[in-house]
């Protein structure tokens, strides 16, 4: 596999607490790749490594096999990756088209095209996010700390989407949605990779995390405890390496 981002002994620490033991993954181009693992177990904060959120070594993280670990956030965004973080960190009293706008700038700023429409790899416009999640169409005008979570959700994935990424890192989507909402939002990835971009899903439901991706990883303590493909994983499997030997999941 020719791998768009990887990840090669990744460490990471808050202040003295190490969060992160040694992390190797690999996503491959269009791929969806699941990290899945309890609470606490470092999920968050690999995708904050990732990202340049944390502090990191640059052989660390690769993307297109250019070392690129610590680089800050922005360039990360410049160079094709975007993150749903968790939380959504929405720019609240603005409108939900407002919010949008601010990801079509900023990937006109880094295409260094003022002024430019959203043109990068994924060629992902105003109206493919509207196509996407019609409902943002309807609440164009609204202020999106009055919107649903869901709704919110969905304004979140589309500004990370605007921003053109080929690698998108989504931290718990469904967190606090009604079923039928993580359904909606679930129904998006499909298309989102058959606009090339490859999907890392940090995501707790583990029969969504499966279901929804080519490959998983589950992380215990700092360290992937398993690795494989997500048809071919079994439920006893993920109960030892989510939880430690002698556990299974319901
Ligand atoms: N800002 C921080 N300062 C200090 N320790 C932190 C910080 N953020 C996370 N941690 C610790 O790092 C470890 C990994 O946390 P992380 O949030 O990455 O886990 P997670 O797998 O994403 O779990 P969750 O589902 O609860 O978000 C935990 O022990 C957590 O307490």
């Amino acid at each position: 596999m020719s791998a768009v981002l990887s990840t090669h002994g990744l460490v990471a620490r808050y202040g003295d607490f190490q969060a992160l033991y040694g992390v190797d993954t690999e996503l491959g181009a269009g791929e969806c790749v699941a990290l899945i693992g309890a609470n606490g177990a470092g999920k968050s904060t690999f995708l904050r490594a990732v990202m340049g959120l944390l502090p990191v070594a640059r052989e660390m993280v690769r993307l297109d096999g250019e070392p690129v670990g610590g680089t800050a956030p922005d360039r990360m965004v410049q160079k094709g990756v975007a993150i749903v973080p968790e939380g959504r960190r929405l720019f609240t009293g603005m409108s939900v088209e407002d919010n949008l706008r601010v990801a079509i700038d900023q990937a006109a700023r880094a295409a260094g095209k003022a002024g430019a429409r959203a043109g990068g790899k994924g060629g992902w416009t105003l109206k493919r996010v509207h196509d996407l999640f019609p409902i943002l169409a309807e609440k164009a005008r609204t202020p999106v700390q009055s919107l649903s979570g869901g709704q919110q959700q969905m304004v979140a994935i589309g500004r990370a989407l605007l921003c053109q990424p080929r690698v998108l890192l989504c931290d718990e989507i469904s967190l606090g949605l009604a079923p039928k909402v993580i359904r909606e939002i679930y129904a998006a990835l499909p298309e989102i990779r058959a606009a090339g971009t490859a999907v890392i899903l940090v995501e707790q439901d583990v029969g969504l995390a499966q279901s929804a991706s080519d490959r998983l990883y589950c992380m215990l303590e700092g360290r992937v405890t398993l690795a494989g493909k997500s048809a071919e994983i079994s439920r006893a499997q993920i109960g030892e390496a989510y939880f430690g030997v002698g556990h299974a999941v319901a």
